[in-house]
Order: structure tokens, then C-alpha cells, then sequence
């Protein structure tokens, strides 16, 4: 149910599904005769799915992520015939790379006779993906196939629990049932996009026999939600303190503890060209900030003089020093990069790096510099989801990469540009550009939106703001607001907590 009002990645995709498969007639109504022998005035056809390919992929996708969060370790997936093959198919070969095994329902009276086809050993695990399940007679019939050609089945994944009886019965067995959505999801879902109105969804829960008192109602759009906006996990938000406990990367540590000290979350994007103009913005805006970040490739008078200034100053205001170079190259010059006329390794702390060159490229380079004290750089942010409109690091699996770049390298890639909270981990930090109080959009491409959504919803940690203080004619103001609203924001829900203890 919660499905129908979470806000993170998963509900939303499952609410997608739902407005996919309404589209698609899988919900059809009408008079029907189950196979029970009941009358219904609602039958659910999943095999409508099939004629949708953008509906067949995302229901492979809400069961792969449903098997990925379960921590279920199996060396095969079973797709119980027929309906749910195309399903496994897609989950097995596209989502999960596992082997699939077929399960015949009689043997073949030539050839090899197997009764399950497919690449496995004597004693594997295996999981059966389903698409409805009722009683979980058919269920059990295949795990007992299963048991025969010694092969362990104790984790079942359907797409729709029809509520009668088959999750207490397979539980019975030492079946575990995961679903996608059940009835009550479902019949929630139908009210509240008005699909159906009262009486049928009396005349359904009776035919159903669905132990339902009143209908449920949310407020769900009738049009799809883009998925890459909101959070990628349900894991929630973790405090402040327990993530400066958890990260092992310096730079964050040296981050959290300036937040905390100066009651900000904000780093000020300085796209000025001159380096006296970088500087007097710096000498004022420093105490409100945690982070002055520059792009050093656009100031026409740089110089080695400015970066000893702008040093003393992140030493003196406490903040960090970040060149937002978004390196995106071969490793050997990457390192040029860095320690050519610019010497960027030398005084930032932070840079900004593409994940599209691929981790041998990142990594190493970066973890030679970090490790040497000889260099200022401690941390690197990895680019997983850019601000700009029609952006391809929307693309799901480029985001997704990049996540497993940075979260097998967490002493290394201290966070993430990006544009909601992306990894499970909560020692990466998220920074996030595209804010602005007072505009949603410039010419060339920038998307802005306020800081409720961007910390809140989307949960990321550090606002990187830039015209909408530094375009303003009162840029100090400015940043005293934003730095108010988005520490406020990034301290509510912790606060909350304390109020309610
Ligand atoms: O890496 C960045 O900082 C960045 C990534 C992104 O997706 N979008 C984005 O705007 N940025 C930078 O963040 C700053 C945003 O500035 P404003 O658009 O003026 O708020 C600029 O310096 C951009 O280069």
C-alpha cells in the first residue's frame, strides 16, 4: 500500500507499472468466471503485459529490484510456465544475468526427457518467479518438481498476490512469497484513479471474498512519473552524525564536521572569470559556506597566487576548495590534468570527475593523489546525474554504473553529483546542482528547482547553488537564504526525531 504514497524510486515505479497496466487492459471488467468456478466482475490479465514492451521491461524490472532488496542467494531462476516466462526471461537475462531454468509440465516423451531444462547442479538454490499467485497450488507443485532434480526452491517472486490463501500456504511449506503488488495495492489504486467507483469496488471485494472494509484512496496522478528524480532506495535518511561515524574518506569527515560547526549545507558555485572578483565573493561569502567551488579553466587571469590566496582563506573561513574540472579522459592525462599549468592536485581538495571514461581510468589516479600528502586533492566527485535538460547520465543503467564505481571506492569517491540520492550508502555524500529560489530554467540547458525538493524529496546533502546568489545584486543576502533554507531542510526530519523523543 505505502507503494501509493512513497516517494522514493521503487514506489514510483511501481505506480508507473500500475498506470501501465491500466492502460494496457490488464485490469479488464466485466462479468468473468475464474477458474475457481467464481463469477467476478474484475479479471486481471497479465499476459497483456506482453504486448506492451515498455510494460513487459519495467515489471522485469520491479521483480529484479524486489529480488536484488530480498538478499536472497540463488544460482538460478525458475520461470513457472506459462505465463511468467517472458518475465523470468527478461529478469534473468537482462536484469539479474543468472542462469534460467525452464520447468516442463510434463516430461518430453523424446530427446532428453528432462523435465526441467536449463543449467544447474544437484543441491542449487533457485528462485521461481510467478506472475499471479491464488492458492499456491501450482507453486508448490513446481517447487516438488524442483525438490526431485535435487534442487532447493524456498523464495518465490510473483507479480500479484490475489489474496487467497496461496502466501500462508506456501509459508506453511517453507515458501517465502514476495509481490509486487497485492489486492489491496491494487484496489487502491483502481479508486483512486477512479477506474472504479464505489459499488464496483464493493462488488469486487465481495466476488473476491478480499477481507476489506472501506476503500482506500490516494492521491495518485493518472500520468507517469519520471523515475530518475527521486530517491533510488527506500533505505531513508541517516543522521549527520552516525555518517561522519561510517565514512571512511578524510574529506568528508573534514566536511561533516565544518556543516556541523557552521550550520551549513552550502556550497557556492563562484562562475566568476576574474580571479579579484572570485576573491572578494570568497572573503565574504566563506563564514556561510562549507565548500567555494570554481571552475579554474574559466578565469582569464589565473594564476599560482590566486590559489595561495584562495588556500589561506579555506584554511582561515573553514571551507572546502572545489574545482569542478569533470575530467572525463584516459587515467595517463587525467594525472597531466592535474598537475599541468593549473596544479590542481595541489590545491583543491575536491574535483569533479565523468564516470564515462570507466573506473581503470578513475580509480587509480585519483587514489595515487589522495594517498599523497604531498597533494591538497583528498576526495573526488563521481558524476552520476548532471542538472541539464536531456541530460544522458539520465539513462538508468549510466547512473547506475556509476553508483557501483563509487560505492566500491568509498575511500576515494567521497560523494556524488548528482541529482536525488542514488547508493544505498550513506557515507557518500550527495551534492547537488541545479537550485534555485527564484527561476526554474536559464537558456542553455540548466534545470533549477528549490531546496525543499532537493534535499527533502530527493534527499541529498549539500546544495551547490551558483546564479542565484552570484547574479544577484545582493549576493550576501542571497546566500544567508539559502543557506538557511537548505540547513533547515537538511535538519528537519533529525529534528523531528528529537521533538518526538
Ligand atoms: O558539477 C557541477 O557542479 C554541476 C553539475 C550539474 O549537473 N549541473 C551544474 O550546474 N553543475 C555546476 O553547478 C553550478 C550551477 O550554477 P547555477 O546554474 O548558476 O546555479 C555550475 O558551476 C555548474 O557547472
Amino acid at each position: 500500500m505505502n507503494a501509493l504514497i512513497g516517494r522514493t524510486r521503487p514506489d514510483a515505479l511501481q505506480r508507473n507499472l500500475l498506470r501501465k497496466m491500466l492502460a494496457s487492459q490488464v485490469f479488464k471488467f466485466g462479468e468473468f468466471t475464474l477458474k475457481s468456478g467464481q463469477k467476478s466482475p474484475i479479471y486481471i490479465d497479465l499476459r497483456e503485459c506482453f504486448g506492451h514492451s515498455d510494460l513487459l521491461i519495467l515489471m522485469s524490472e520491479g521483480l529484479s529490484s524486489m529480488v536484488t532488496e530480498s538478499r536472497v542467494e540463488y544460482s538460478g531462476i525458475v520461470g513457472v510456465p506459462y505465463g511468467a516466462l517472458p518475465h523470468a526471461s527478461v529478469v534473468a537475462g537482462l536484469y539479474l544475468q543468472k542462469p534460467l531454468l525452464i520447468v516442463r509440465k510434463e516430461a518430453k516423451a523424446y530427446g532428453t526427457k528432462k523435465l526441467i531444462e536449463g543449467l544447474y547442479q544437484q543441491g542449487d538454490r533457485v528462485i521461481l518467479v510467478e506472475d499471479v499467485v491464488t492458492t499456491g497450488g501450482s507453486i508448490l507443485e513446481v517447487v516438488e518438481t524442483l525438490k526431485n532434480e535435487g534442487l532447493v526452491a524456498t523464495d518465490v517472486f510473483c507479480i500479484l498476490d490475489r489474496e487467497q490463501g496461496g502466501r500462508e500456504r506456501l509459508k506453511e511449506a517453507g515458501v517465502n512469497l514476495y509481490s509486487l503488488f497485492n489486492m489491496e495495492t491494487v484496489m487502491a489504486f483502481l479508486a483512486s484513479v477512479n477506474a472504479i467507483n464505489d459499488q464496483q469496488w464493493a462488488e469486487i471485494v465481495k466476488a473476491l471474498n478480499l477481507k476489506y472494509e472501506t476503500v482506500s484512496r490516494f492521491e495518485v496522478s493518472k500520468e507517469e512519473e519520471d523515475l530518475n528524480v527521486l530517491p533510488f532506495t527506500n533505505a531513508g535518511r541517516t543522521s549527520l552524525q552516525e555518517r561522519e561515524a561510517l565514512t571512511t574518506s578524510p574529506l568528508n569527515h573534514k566536511i561533516i564536521s565544518f556543516m556541523k560547526k557552521k550550520s551549513s549545507n552550502l556550497c557556492l558555485a563562484i562562475d566568476y572569470t576574474t580571479t579579484e572578483q572570485i576573491l572578494q565573493m570568497v572573503e565574504k561569502a566563506g563564514p556561510f559556506v562549507v565548500a567555494i567551488k570554481v571552475h579554474s579553466d574559466i578565469i582569464t587571469d589565473f594564476s599560482e597566487s590566486f590559489t595561495q590566496q584562495l588556500v589561506q582563506l579555506a584554511n582561515n573561513l573553514e571551507f572546502i576548495i572545489f574545482d569542478d574540472r569533470k575530467f572525463a579522459d584516459t587515467g595517463n592525462t587525467t594525472k597531466l590534468q592535474l598537475t599541468g599549468p593549473f596544479k590542481i592536485a595541489e590545491w583543491a581538495d575536491v574535483v569533479t570527475t565523468h564516470a564515462v571514461q570507466g573506473v581503470d581510468s578513475i580509480v587509480p589516479v585519483f587514489r595515487e593523489f589522495i594517498n599523497n600528502p604531498a597533494y591538497r586533492l583528498s576526495g573526488v566527485l563521481l558524476i552520476a546525474q548532471l542538472s541539464t535538460k536531456g541530460s544522458l547520465t539520465n539513462i538508468h543503467e549510466y547512473t547506475k554504473k556509476a553508483v557501483q564505481i563509487a560505492d566500491e571506492n568509498r575511500d576515494i569517491v567521497s560523494g556524488f553529483i548528482t541529482q536525488t540520492r542514488i547508493s544505498e550508502f550513506s557515507d557518500i555524500l550527495n551534492w547537488t546542482p541545479g537550485v534555485n529560489l527564484d527561476a526554474k530554467n536559464d537558456s542553455t540547458g540548466q534545470q533549477w528547482r528549490g531546496v525543499e525538493q532537493a534535499i527533502e524529496i530527493q534527499q541529498n546533502d549539500i546544495v551547490i547553488v551558483g546564479r542565484g546568489v552570484t547574479s544577484s545584486k545582493e549576493p550576501i543576502q542571497q546566500l544567508k537564504r539559502y543557506r538557511q533554507t537548505a540547513w533547515e531542510s537538511l535538519t528537519k526530519e533529525e529534528n523531528e526525531k528529537i521533538d518526538h523523543n
